[in-house]
């Protein structure tokens, strides 16, 4: 589809004076519902990145949006100076989901992200009696854990990383999936291990089989504490409620972003037992929109959808119908097919973003990611229907 005037002059203006931290595909989505948007032409896309896994209920689920919209007409922010009466609803949903005693909500994942390793520092010196200003964190190299300077200090890429040191000291990473390299790393020092049951930005890719449960129990051996960043994998993307269910593994603290706002509010939170986020005494920690009425109303809503709508069975048994159909492409450009649910990595011997473009006019959004991965994350709720077209463009462009 040739960009059409509306397109352009929106992209045109976007570019005027917009920073240039993206390279997007030359595409205006202007309306959405479900798995479908549409740019301003009227022409009609299947979505399949869902805004990196924060669309697991589909673009304004009505559930989602109608407890907004309630929301709205009642309180939408009050600060933390003082009580609301949606707050406690959404502590007690997490609690239950999470079986964490405590819940620290926030706004973005990279702030979730930021309130572990704080937790996880002064755990360290209060609970573990690490010496002062020497807590260690370990991370996995190819891991993502947002934009800020922890999350930036943790990564490895040099687009990542370079111009913005000095870095937080106190980091260090292993190899992704490395049990004896986790094993070598941990020092007295070590408050935790930070890691992504699957890495999304790192291109989909999972740790071996029992990798986690290993890494849990040399932890536990060390106490170290065992920190989940759930907020790709995590509320039902994988096919469980979290990644780590894939291993019946309980970390010692879940960091949830993205769906848990439904795609319609930023909402991030990390839950822990008494024990860990008990280190966090008033005045500690916070965020102005941290814990505001409507994020908590829309986020209540948002996992009851996934609950009412049983999306992680969905996500599993989609997943594997979408899998086996990729199997099948004949291409020898293919190099592995990876993922659990509906997290889907296709890693190709060459650059992704040419097929991505080539989907992209067959009317299905995709990302690459690590250049030569093309990730599949369609909103779980897509129907048979509307899988079968997007894999037969899928298999249309890939087995070319
Ligand atoms: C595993 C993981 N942890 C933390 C974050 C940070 O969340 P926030 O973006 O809400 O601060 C992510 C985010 N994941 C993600 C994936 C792709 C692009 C971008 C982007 O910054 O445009 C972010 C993530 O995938």
């Amino acid at each position: 589809m040739a960009i059409k005037q509306k397109t352009s002059s929106i992209i045109e203006q976007t570019e005027k004076h917009g920073a240039r931290n993206y390279h997007p595909l030359p595409i205006v989505i202007s309306k959405a519902e479900g798995v479908w948007v549409e740019d301003p032409e009227g022409n009609r896309y299947v979505d399949m990145l869902s805004a990196y896994s924060a669309l697991n209920q589909g673009h304004r689920h009505p559930k989602i949006v109608q407890a907004l919209k309630d929301q709205a007409d009642k309180v939408t922010l009050t600060s933390r100076a003082f009580h609301n009466d949606q707050l406690g609803i959404f502590y007690d949903k997490v609690s239950n989901l999470t079986g964490k005693d405590l819940v620290l909500p926030m706004n973005t994942g990279a702030e979730a992200v930021e309130t572990a390793v704080k937790a996880a520092r002064r755990w360290a010196y209060h609970r573990k009696g690490v010496e002062k200003n020497r807590a260690e964190i370990i991370g996995c190299h190819g891991n993502f854990h947002g934009r800020t300077m922890t999350a930036v200090s943790l990564a490895e890429g040099e687009n990542d990383t370079s111009g913005f040191g000095p870095m937080l000291p106190g980091i260090k990473t292993i190899p992704y999936g490395d049990a004896e390299a986790l094993k070598q790393a941990i020092t007295p020092e070590t408050a935790a291990f930070l890691f992504e049951p699957i890495q999304g930005e790192g291109g989909v890719v999972m740790p071996p089989e029992g990798f986690l449960r290993e890494a849990q129990q040399i932890c536990r051996d060390n106490n170290v504490l065992f920190i989940a960043d759930e907020i790709q994998t995590g509320l039902c993307r994988t096919g469980h409620t979290f990644a780590c269910d894939w291993e019946d593994v309980v970390p010692d603290m879940y960091i949830l972003g993205k769906a848990l706002g439904g795609g319609v509010f930023p909402i991030s939170c990390v839950a822990a037992d008494e024990d860990v986020l008990g280190v966090f005494d008033p005045g500690s920690h916070g965020s102005t929109f941290g814990g505001n009425p409507l994020g908590a109303a829309v986020a209540v809503a948002a996992l009851e959808v996934l609950e009412e709508e049983k999306l992680a069975d969905r996500s599993h048994r989609l997943g594997e119908y979408f899998r086996d159909r990729l199997r099948k492409i004949e291409n020898d450009k293919i190099k592995e097919i990876r993922g659990k649910g509906l997290f889907i990595g296709v890693e190709l011997t060459v650059p992704a973003r040419s097929y991505c473009e080539q989907l992209k006019e067959e009317g299905l959004l995709c990302k690459e990611t690590r250049e030569n991965v093309i990730r599949f994350a369609p909103p779980l709720i897509i129907s048979e229907e509307d899988l079968d077209w997007a894999l037969n463009k899928i298999d249309k462009v890939l087995s070319k």
